[in-house]
């Protein structure tokens, strides 16, 4: 097991003799994508036929179909509770959180951004791929909310597409943010199969480990260091934020034969090169800390902590004024963010005095975008059997094919597709 450090203490600068942020080619992408742009007809599944493109027009083979596999939410009050009775299906999570959680969502009046973000995600890498010359159609399946994955891949077959490559929209190593997407997948083939529908589906390699993503949280980190205005380095403080799990999750993330705690690590080794970076770029010696939102399961359950809401009373208490607070574990700015961070630790912060600086997640930042999209295509370009390189900093790339025993279902074993069980 590794060992997770239980002091969430973060310092900079830690020298990373082989800092390869410099090093590797950066592609220009012009414009960032406008979500408010992206009608809900645009997430129809359309058969591309581009008047203007050239019988040169290259795709993605052998995929035929692009997959953006999300979380879901619910769009209105009246899908609140339904949708929280299916994340928690056959899990003992109470009547009481459940209604506290839909509390969160009625304050934002029954709707999650999330769905909306993950059409513009979906047009920013429709986007980026057409930039690149490549026609292949992309489209979003859900765990939790319409379009479900197993009605998306339907639909996709019926389109005549037997080959999808699937990107989630969780970066990290755990069974929450990766074997579970492959369980719903699995489980979504196998009803298909019964119908008669045979596909195949291949997932990119988890991305917390891709330069993109280190690159594009650092640029953000840096702009809101820069942002708050704080210039005593001993007055500040950056807090990295990302989803709690159970401590027995995080014990077991990771390939089976590895040393664990691979969500931890993998957060931790990312926090640090921000701080780092952060550091170089505005001269300074900032630090941080490692914490954790939106934790729920029954007290007696030990889960990661500390609590963001803990860490910012204790920060006040040891003098810091201000905080610069970056949700490195979420793609974008969905209901944790905005209701977590943006409302209950907002609400902490200024109980106590504390000036708080919420960070923007990663979203449509082109960066980040056109990194999926290498990913994509390094995928594609794996599954021709060609030679690929696999970028990733900081840590080790994450295989696209899972290790038998990956990131365990600790419950039931159930199974899983892109991976060797
Ligand atoms: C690691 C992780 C991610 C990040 C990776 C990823 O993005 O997948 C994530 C994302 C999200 N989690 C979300 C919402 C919820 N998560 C819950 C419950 C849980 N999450 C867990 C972990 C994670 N969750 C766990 C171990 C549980 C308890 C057991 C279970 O039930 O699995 C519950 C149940 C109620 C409660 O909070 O107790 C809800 C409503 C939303 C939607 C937000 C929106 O609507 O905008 C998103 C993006
Ligand atoms: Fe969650």
């Amino acid at each position: 097991m590794r060992e997770r450090r239980s002091e969430p203490q973060l310092s900079s600068p830690i020298a990373d003799p082989a800092d390869p942020a410099g090093q590797q080619d950066q592609k220009a992408v012009p414009g960032a994508v406008d979500p408010s742009s992206v009608t809900p007809d645009e997430q129809v599944l359309e058969p591309e036929t581009d008047p203007q493109a050239g019988p040169e027009e290259e795709e993605l083979p052998p995929y035929d179909a692009v997959l953006v596999l999300s979380f879901g939410g619910p769009e209105a009050p009246e899908e609140v509770l339904p949708f929280l009775r299916r994340v928690t299906a056959g899990r003992d999570i109470p009547d009481e959180r459940l209604e506290e959680v839909g509390e969160h969502y009625y304050l934002f009046g029954g709707r999650s951004p999330i769905n909306e973000q993950t059409r513009a995600l979906r047009k920013a890498l429709h986007d980026e791929l057409r930039r690149r010359g490549i026609a292949t159609p992309v489209l979003i399946g859900n765990r939790n909310s319409d379009p479900f994955l197993v009605d998306a891949l339907r639909e996709a077959h019926d389109q005549g597409f037997r080959k999808v490559l699937v990107v989630t929209t969780s970066a990290y190593s755990s069974y929450s943010s990766c074997r579970q997407y492959r369980e719903n997948l699995a489980e979504a083939l196998d009803e298909l199969r019964e119908e008669g529908r045979e596909l195949e589906v291949a997932k990119v390699r988890q991305y917390a480990t891709h330069p993109s993503f280190a690159r594009t949280n650092i640029r953000l980190v840096t702009e809101g260091v820069r942002q708050i205005g704080q210039d005593d380095d001993a007055k500040l403080r950056v807090v990295f934020v990302t989803h709690s799990i159970p401590v027995a999750m995080d014990d077991t993330s990771g390939p089976g034969d590895g040393e664990g705690n691979l969500y931890w690590h993998q957060h931790d080794e990312l926090a640090h090169v921000i701080l780092d970076e952060v550091g170089i770029t505005l001269d300074r010696s900032i630090e941080g800390a490692l914490v954790y939102c939106s934790r729920s399961g029954p007290p007696s359950q030990p889960w990661l902590e500390p609590d963001v809401n803990d860490h910012l009373r204790q920060l006040r208490e040891q003098g810091i004024t201000d905080v610069v607070v970056a949700p490195i574990g979420f793609v974008s700015d969905h209901m944790e963010v905005k209701y977590d961070l943006d409302t209950e630790a907002a609400q902490t912060a200024e109980e106590i005095g504390l000036n708080m600086l919420r960070v923007p997640t990663v979203g449509v930042d082109p960066e980040f975008v056109s990194g999926l999209v290498d990913l994509l295509q390094e995928r594609a370009a794996e599954e021709r059997g060609e030679q690929v390189v696999l970028q990733a900093w900081p840590g080790e790339a994450m295989p696209s094919i899972c290790a038998p025993g990956c990131c365990p279902n600790l419950r039931t074993a159930l199974p899983a597709a892109c991976g060797r069980d």
